[in-house]
């Protein structure tokens, strides 16, 4: 739901116009009970903005109080929601401590309904004085409660009224405005899913992603790694036949001119204890047994180029990243023209398995869920781009889940090679792309 918001934001809708949508459909379901006296207890955050919104829209049906920890608002829309209301008929009651709580009694004894603005999606853990003491005294009460989004730990709901999405199955959802595209395309908000680094972090958290590929193509396993390391892996080693000239890299060196089975051992030792195995890229046409070997051993791998050439065992956890020629060697389909068509196909191809089709508009899916990346250029079609992709996805796949870390893979690649020509049009190289990853995935840290 935060990447949902957060999409919707960046798409022109701002944080007040959705608390507005949200407060007036919850005040909208209070209504409905035909209350004389309302009680709306509001938390810090912006579902206590909803609360104080459906405050301003039920003060002229009734007595509206409202509770919230005061004396200020604590974020500027809570703020704001607090300047509206302090010139109108609602009773405004900030409370410091449980003391200020319990000298309202009287408040909970006399509502008709109890809305629970206290905490939304940003909650966390059991709730805290001296909100607690707000939700024993609504328990107590033998009236209505109404959630507002999810219901605050610890308080007992009669209704719970979700904000665009069901959080959970009782919920009712109401339209907020959110467009339809702030959660089919990939967003800033997704960036919000790429977990931060704790302080006490060891070296390795960050993850340990190994490529295998390179053979006929030197430079593309070398691509993967790049975006591997510039995607935040900690340790990114290369097994290839091909020489892999950067001391940021770890290499493998593998004999002879292309990967085969008497390097297997060495290849399935290090892909043990990889958390991520990116495989396929400059490998060429006759390495296929290596990669058969790899999806059957592999606790992650991201699979690229020349290892979708043939079927492959379902592994645990993959991701596909075919462009569309790569889709109808795997699949035997050639994909429709039709946006939504393509969506169709990729989605059905999907079900062992994520598959991030690299096109003008990418396609992600894991066989249920469809989402779409519109960053990139036609700078982008430049060489080796694909295999910075690649790499970039299995680091995130250290830390996400196979979709998430492909759509926040897919939506970075794009935003760095919209960067990297900005610079340099269409003489953009896939290593000036590289150097945009850490700041497009990372910079809003
Ligand atoms: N982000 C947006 O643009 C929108 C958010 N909306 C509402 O905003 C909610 C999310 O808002 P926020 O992210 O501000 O988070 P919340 O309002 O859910 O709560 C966060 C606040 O509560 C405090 N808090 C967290 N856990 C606590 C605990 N256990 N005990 C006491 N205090 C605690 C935090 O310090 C923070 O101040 C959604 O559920 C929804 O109701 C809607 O207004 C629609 C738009
Ligand atoms: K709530």
């Amino acid at each position: 739901m935060r990447v949902i918001e957060e999409n919707a934001m960046a798409l022109g809708l701002s944080s007040l116009q959705m608390m507005e949508s949200a407060g007036r459909a919850l005040a909208e379901v209070v209504r409905g009970y035909r209350p004389e006296n309302v009680l709306i207890l509001c938390g810090k955050g912006n579902n206590g903005g909803d609360g104080m919104v459906a405050a301003r829209y039920l003060q002229h049906d009734g007595e509206v109080h409202v509770v919230y920890p005061g004396p200020e608002g604590k974020t500027p829309e809570t703020a704001a929601q607090l300047q509206l209301l302090s010139h109108s008929a609602v009773h405004l009651h900030p409370v410091r401590c449980t003391s200020d709580v319990l000298a309202l009694r009287r408040l909970f004894e006399v509502a008709d309904v109890i809305v629970d603005a206290i905490l939304g999606t940003g909650g966390s853990g059991s709730l805290r004085e001296p909100l607690a003491a707000c939700a024993d005294l609504a328990n107590e009460a033998a009236v209505p409660v109404v959630a507002a989004d999810v219901p605050t730990p610890g308080i007992r709901a009669t209704r719970i009224v979700a904000f665009h999405r069901p959080k959970q199955d009782a919920a009712e959802a109401v339209d907020i405005g959110i467009p339809l595209e702030a959660e089919c395309f990939t967003g800033p908000g997704d960036l919000t899913l790429v977990p931060g680094r704790a302080s006490s972090a060891h070296k390795g958290a960050g993850g340990e992603v190994l490529v295998v590929g390179g053979g006929p193509y030197q430079g593309a396993p070398y691509l993967a790694a790049l975006g591997a390391l510039r995607g935040g892996a900690d340790l990114v080693r290369v097994a290839s036949t091909a020489s892999i000239p950067m001391p940021d890299l770890i290499y493998e060196p593998l004999a002879g001119t292309h990967l085969a089975e008497e390097h297997l051992e060495t290849i399935l030792r290090l892909v043990d204890r990889a958390d991520v195995v990116v495989c396929g890229m400059g490998l060429g046409t006759e390495s296929h047994a290596v990669v058969q070997a790899i999806a059957e051993n592999a606790r992650r791998a991201v699979f690229d180029a020349d290892a979708l050439r043939h079927p492959l065992p379902v592994a645990r956890e993959t991701i596909s990243t075919p462009h569309a020629g790569e889709f109808a060697r795997m699949t035997g389909h050639v994909l429709p023209d039709d946006l939504a068509a393509r969506a169709r196909s990729v989605r059905s191809a999907a079900r062992d398995g994520t598959i991030l089709l690299k096109s003008p508009v990418d396609i992600i899916s894991d066989g249920t869920r469809v989402r779409f990346n519109r960053t990139g250029t036609p700078a982008m079609t430049v060489g080796g781009t694909g295999d910075v992709l690649a790499g970039l996805a299995g680091a995130l796949f250290c830390h996400l889940p196979a979709f998430e870390a492909a759509a926040v893979a897919a939506y970075g690649n794009g935003r760095a090679g919209m960067r990297a020509a900005g610079g340099r049009g269409n003489g953009m190289a896939a290593t000036d792309l590289v150097e945009y990853i850490p700041a497009e995935v990372f910079g809003r840290r």
